[in-house]
């Protein structure tokens, strides 16, 4: 078994007398799809932004390939190969497809300022955006600014620049949110693909995607850890059927 990429360790998160994670630890092998849900309020947002920074934790450690991050900035953790996409995507709408995945491509390089190296680096950056838009079904869209883009096509956009920033770990915040059926059953396959070989944790409340896509699920209840197993495992925990499955099988899955 591969060691962990993140780790989570006796995490707290408090807000004033409000207790919302409780002692919470979780571990994300390289390479693994791990699913985190949960009823509303259960402290899923809370437990990714204090992963990728926004948050400082109360109590507990956050570790990254083995260095811990519990105090680090949002770039500094970036700079490690964290990347986070939003549940509300965070585009400039006046700003080309092609724009967002060069700024996103440009993010974890120093630019030298030798004239040079800086044609070389712009030479380089321009292949890996035009690579990008292959894979993400983009390049007919790379000249269009982002706010003309469908929605699916938004949140595509969105989770490319994660991409294509070439971090290792992806935390993906309800990435079919929005979606209709048909963009959702078009996007997973399209997900799972360009996710490949990468470590992704996710947010997700469609259960149909969160059994397709993840190799473990973390199961979330007023913010403490109630299971992290197999999806057929926690298909068949009682307290889990009891506590979400259950409740949300007609409304999600
Ligand atoms: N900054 C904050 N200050 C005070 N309370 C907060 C703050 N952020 C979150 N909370 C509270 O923490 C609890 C957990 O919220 P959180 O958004 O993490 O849940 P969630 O599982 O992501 O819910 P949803 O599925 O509805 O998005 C909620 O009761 C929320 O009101």
């Amino acid at each position: 078994m591969s060691a962990p990429v993140l780790e989570v360790a006796g995490l707290h998160q408090r807000f004033g007398a409000t207790e919302v994670l409780r002692d919470l630890n979780l571990q994300v092998r390289a390479g693994e799809r791990l699913a985190v849900i949960g009823p509303n309020g259960a402290g899923k947002s809370t437990l990714f932004n204090a992963i990728s920074g926004l948050v400082r934790p109360s109590a507990g450690h956050i570790r990254l390939r083995g260095q811990a991050i519990t105090s680090w900035s949002v770039h500094k953790r970036h700079q490690l190969g964290l990347a986070r996409s939003f549940q509300i995507s965070q585009l400039f709408g006046q700003l080309t497809v092609r724009d967002h995945l060069r700024c996103a491509a440009s993010w974890p390089d120093g630019q030298g300022y030798r004239f040079w190296r800086m044609l070389d680096h712009q030479r380089t950056l321009n292949a890996r955006v035009d690579a990008w838009l292959e894979r993400l079904g983009l390049a007919e869209r790379a000249a269009d600014i982002a706010a003309e883009l469908s929605y699916a096509e938004q949140r595509t956009l969105d989770i490319g620049m994660a991409l294509t920033s070439e971090a290792e770990v992806l935390l993906l915040d309800e990435p079919t949110a929005g979606m209709s059926r048909s963009e959702t059953a078009r996007f997973v396959p399209l997900l799972r693909e360009l996710t490949e070989g990468k470590t992704l944790l996710m947010v997700e409340h469609d259960m149909g995607v969160v059994f397709e896509l993840a190799d473990r699920i973390a199961v979330l209840v007023q913010g403490e850890l109630l299971a992290c197993d197999t999806p057929q495992a926690i298909r068949a925990n009682p307290s889990v059927q009891r506590a979400y499955l259950g409740q949300s099988q007609g409304s999600d899955a």
